[in-house]
């Protein structure tokens, strides 16, 4: 299982990360796009990361608004795995 990151690094982490902040036990981000169809098409940008990396974003989409959040479940908060996915995702256009 992966080990869960202390709340130190956490932030020393999160403040390395463009566009995401730390809620509570996630890592969340919200990105606005043109209309509802860009909004989708960057969603469809996340299915090979997350697919490949066998971790995936909780997703909120309210028309051009996606809010994603990621945590590790079995571990109960914050891993590699989270902070991983965060940076490539924001990469992604
Ligand atoms: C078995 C499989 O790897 C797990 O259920 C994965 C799938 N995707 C996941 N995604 C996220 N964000 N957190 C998880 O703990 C998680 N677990």
């Amino acid at each position: 299982m992966a080990e869960l990151i202390n709340n130190t690094e956490i932030q020393e982490r999160a403040s390395q990360l463009s566009g995401w902040t730390v809620e509570g036990k996630q890592l969340r981000s919200t990105r606005l796009f043109k209309d509802f169809i860009e909004a989708i098409a960057f969603v469809n940008k996340l299915v090979a990361s997350s697919e490949a990396a066998a971790h995936h974003p909780d997703i909120e989409i309210s028309y051009n608004k996606v809010t994603l959040n990621l945590t590790t479940h079995d571990a109960g908060g914050l891993t590699e795995k989270d902070f991983a996915l965060a940076q490539e995702i924001s990469t992604l256009d």
